[in-house]
């Protein structure tokens, strides 16, 4: 996946659809999620063309189940060659092992390996939330940074999180854990269902390594002007992220 790129959430339930949107891109390379919605709707398939389109593919299926399962779902999904996919951190040590041994386990039969990355608290996650709903009586930097601890202990390389916790991770970790934040807005006013949100300049500026948009993008009259002011937004944070460290 291209670093200098944002990951564009295509959260659109059918292919037709899916279709119409990129044709507005006019055959320029992208990043591109593909999440539930459209997996379950269209599956293999459109991944395949998005790929021959010659567009990076993030396979987001944030798998969460027991072991086994979790390990032979990963084997099938990385023989779809795509760039990255997703498991939940809260899943537990032995769960991430498993679905890095299914990750190997394909790569071994593609020899294209994907970034493996684990969800640690979701972007739509308030403090409330993780004290009265998940009963996690710490800071949601606390509890982030421990999902992120839990990942690396499993052998994984990168987390998602909010553009909020990236110095914290980069900063426990060494500077070793890749970062992936969603919960990006240029607009701070109509932040949808994301709660711990970031401008694109402000997930640069503290060294996100990748982000992800949708419905900003996906869901504006202007697509393709508010994906460049969002990629020209991220390019001026990243540099300014560099420039510091
Ligand atoms: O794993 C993700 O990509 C993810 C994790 C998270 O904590 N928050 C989050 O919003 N996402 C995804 O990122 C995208 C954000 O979409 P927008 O809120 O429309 O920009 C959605 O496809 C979510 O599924």
């Amino acid at each position: 996946m291209d670093k200098n790129l944002p990951i564009v959430a295509l959260d659109i339930q059918h292919q037709e659809a899916v279709r119409e949107f990129l044709s507005a891109f006019e055959g320029e390379k992208l990043n591109l999620k593909v999440g539930m919605e459209l997996f379950y709707s269209e599956g293999a398939p459109l991944i395949k063309e998005l790929k021959a389109s010659g567009h990076d593919i993030f396979l987001d299926l944030k798998l969460h189940d027991i072991p086994t399962t979790v390990e032979r779902a990963m084997e099938v999904l990385t023989l779809l060659e795509v760039d990255m996919l997703t498991i939940h951190a809260s899943g537990g040590v032995e769960m991430m092992k498993a679905a890095i041994r299914g990750l190997e386990a394909g790569t071994k039969k593609t020899g294209k390996k994907p970034l493996l990355v684990a969800v640690t608290q979701l972007t739509s996650t308030t403090i409330s939330q993780l004290r009265d709903e998940q009963k996690i009586a710490v800071t949601m930097k606390e509890s982030v940074t421990h999902y992120a601890e839990l990942a690396m202990q499993a052998g994984i390389e990168g987390v998602v999180c909010s553009p909020q916790e990236v110095s914290t991770l980069k900063e426990s970790s060494n500077n070793q854990l890749i970062t992936v934040t969603p919960g990006i807005r240029l607009n701070k006013e109509n932040r949808h269902d994301q709660k711990r949100i970031a401008t694109p300049f402000e997930a640069g500026e503290v060294g996100s390594d990748f982000i992800v948009v949708g419905r900003p993008i996906t869901e504006s009259k202007t697509p393709v002007a508010i994906y460049n002011e969002i990629r020209s937004q991220w390019e001026a944070g990243r540099a300014a992220y560099k420039e510091r460290n």
